[in-house]
């Protein structure tokens, strides 16, 4: 079997993943034709041309812009459940998803709408095809503190529906220690913890998300080669970097796909994953991001399948539920 059908047929899960990075040109214009919000573009084709990124921050320019045609319960149903067909596709058994609810609550979107509709949409794919589905509710790190503690207490009603709690958005000029308190909270609630930190960001960043919010796993992550001790404590400790490889080469965070460090850290023994983060902005969803591994940088099938087994192992699903697709993997 070559090794794009491999890809292809092993089941996979996703570990970074920003719901609204999942809404395609498409839809994108039927809802602003629906809620006649004026877009700075012509037709479909002029919003594919539009994705042209030289930073982290000329791409959320564009993402956020994208966000505010999603209006009515409707919309985040349709925008959740595009995302999770598209991992029917492509045999991602279990996706653990970003969403932002400030994006939403600013634009007097509140949290009842967006839930319900994510919620609607998850209920269906688990009982139509047992895919499974974790949320994390990520707060947007260029504002502030007060509004992030401000959203985890707007939250509380759906506490039971959320999973883990996220840093994302501009990361330069916002470290992860502006967070400290509100994810000390978090913790003493009982979720999970995750941080984008070291993709533009510097290495000290992915310290500070490490030592003073205790994540469980860094999001991005790929500047940690820069300082050997962190390699050395990354590695020890088996800290997780959902890796997103398509994202890094739009964004410029790499110049070329060909120098991606993705397989040199999964071969230094760093528990590295493949993961798409805004798959319509990047140019693919997870199969692609896993193709051009091969592609560009010669992917083994050995790699491979260390990459989708750590996919599950960085995964917060139980033990039970991972060591049943490690050995689904083996066996495939
Ligand atoms: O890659 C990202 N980095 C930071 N914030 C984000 N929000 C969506 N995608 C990203
Ligand atoms: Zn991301």
């Amino acid at each position: 079997m070559s090794l794009t059908q491999l890809i292809k047929n092993l089941p996979k899960a996703e570990l970074h993943l920003h719901i609204e990075g999942s809404l395609e040109p498409r839809l994108l214009w039927e809802l602003a034709q629906k809620h006649q919000v004026k877009l700075p573009y012509q037709n479909v084709r002029e919003i594919e041309q539009a994705y042209q990124f030289s930073s982290l921050q000329s791409f959320l320019d564009i993402y956020y812009a994208g966000a505010n045609v999603l209006r009515d319960e409707d919309d985040f149903y349709q925008l959740m459940w595009s995302y999770l067909c598209r991992c029917r596709e492509e045999n991602i058994v279990h996706s653990e998803i970003m969403f932002d609810p400030q994006t939403h609550t600013q634009r007097d979107v509140p949290f009842s709408v967006f839930m319900s509709g994510f919620e609607r949409a998850i209920r269906r794919a688990e009982k139509e095809w047992g895919m499974s589905v974790l949320l994390i509710m990520s707060f947007l790190r260029h504002l502030s503190e007060a509004d992030a503690i401000d959203t985890l207490l707007l939250a509380k009603p759906y506490y039971d529906k959320i999973h883990a709690i996220g840093l994302d958005s501009s990361e330069l000029g916002h470290p992860p220690e502006k967070f400290e308190r509100v994810f000390a909270k978090a913790s003493a609630l009982g979720f999970k913890l995750v941080a984008h930190a070291g993709e533009e960001g510097p290495s000290e960043y992915i310290w500070q998300a490490i030592n003073l919010l205790n994540i469980d796993r860094i999001d991005h992550g790929v500047r940690c080669e820069e300082d050997d001790a962190l390699l050395a404590l990354v590695r020890e400790r088996q800290i997780p970097l959902t890796v997103c490889p398509l994202s890094n080469l739009k964004l410029c965070v790499v110049d070329d796909i060909n120098q991606h460090n993705i397989l040199r850290l999964l071969d230094a023994g760093l528990l590295v994953t493949v993961n798409s983060d805004d798959p319509t902005y990047f140019g693919g969803y997870l199969n692609r991001n896993y193709e051009v591994l091969e592609a560009s940088l010669g992917m083994n099938e050995k790699q491979l399948r260390e990459l989708v087994t750590n996919s599950f192992k960085a995964s917060f699903l139980e033990e039970g539920a991972k060591a049943h697709w490690v050995e689904k993997i083996a066996a495939a």
